[in-house]
């Protein structure tokens, strides 16, 4: 049992930004949310985090509505990345890794170990243990993406959400960031652009067009250049990689103007 989400429809703005989504992962697998900009992948990571409802349709965890679920219980389970997420107050990398604690904090503040040893072990995984003393607003934008991630794996959940964290990152934080994911004994959804990633690290993928679910399954049955193409209106060559068996995209540049006109 796990995160899940039931035919789940999220109305925004008078649109429906989020048709009728159905994501049941099995727990420790990474799934990876595809699509187009604008087709729905931030939304429905807000609506598997309890940050916003659904119009219609169900969020659980383990089979309880997360409506029903208190706010900090979720927080003990569910970690979140946003794509936006920033800080106004200057604080340093350690207390911000810190915050990723206090859903584990009791009345009587819980066992400090584990909470020095969450963040030690956070700031390690994300490379940030030369950092720790420093200030946010001196990070620079990977850096302070590390940083977020760092906060939520000292949350220590067992679902983690991610929109697009690679973004920002350089190629070796990249491949060292979704090598930890899969590695992690946690349940991810992570939203992502880039397709080759996508293929390398996820177990299964969801891809969304317009709010809805145009397919999903394994790398190697979902990255077809037919949906490459239906989806992303890219042309592509995909090859099976010898030694990973999977998916290889390179994309085929079309003459822009003969795309407008079509
Ligand atoms: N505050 C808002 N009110 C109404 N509609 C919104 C609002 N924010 C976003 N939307 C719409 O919701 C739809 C889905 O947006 P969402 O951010 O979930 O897409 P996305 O797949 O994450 O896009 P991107 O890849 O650009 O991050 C878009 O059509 C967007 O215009």
């Amino acid at each position: 049992m796990t995160l899940q989400t039931r035919d789940v429809t999220w109305n925004r703005g008078g649109r429906l930004v989020v048709d009728g989504i159905t994501l049941d992962p099995r727990p420790g697998e990474t799934i990876g949310l595809l699509g187009p900009n604008g087709s729905g992948k931030s939304s429905l990571i807000r609506l598997l985090s309890g940050a916003v409802r659904p119009t219609a349709g169900l969020v659980t965890l383990d089979d309880t509505s997360l409506a029903a679920i208190s706010r900090r219980e979720a927080a003990r389970a569910i970690a979140t990345v946003t794509q936006h997420a920033d800080t106004v107050v200057d604080i340093t990398v350690c207390d911000i890794v810190a915050l990723g604690r206090i859903p584990h904090r009791g009345v009587f503040g819980g066992s400090r170990q584990a909470d020095t040893e969450a963040v030690s072990d956070a700031l390690e995984r994300t490379g940030l243990q030369g950092k720790a003393g420093e200030l946010w607003h001196r990070l620079s934008g990977g850096e302070r993406q590390r940083v977020h991630i760092a906060r939520a794996l000292a949350q220590q959940p067992r679902e983690l959400l991610l929109d697009e964290p690679t973004n920002h990152l350089d190629i070796r934080y990249q491949l060292d960031l979704l090598q930890l994911i899969t590695e992690l004994p946690v349940t991810t959804v992570v939203a992502l652009h880039d397709l080759n990633l996508a293929a390398m690290f996820c177990d299964a993928l969801l891809v969304l067009k317009d709010g809805r679910a145009v397919a999903a399954g394994s790398p190697n049955d979902v990255l077809t250049p037919e949906l490459i193409a239906l989806v992303y209106d890219v042309d592509a060559t995909v090859t099976i990689d010898d030694k990973t068996n999977r998916p290889r995209i390179v994309f085929n540049p079309s003459n822009r103007n003969d795309r407008l006109k079509a």
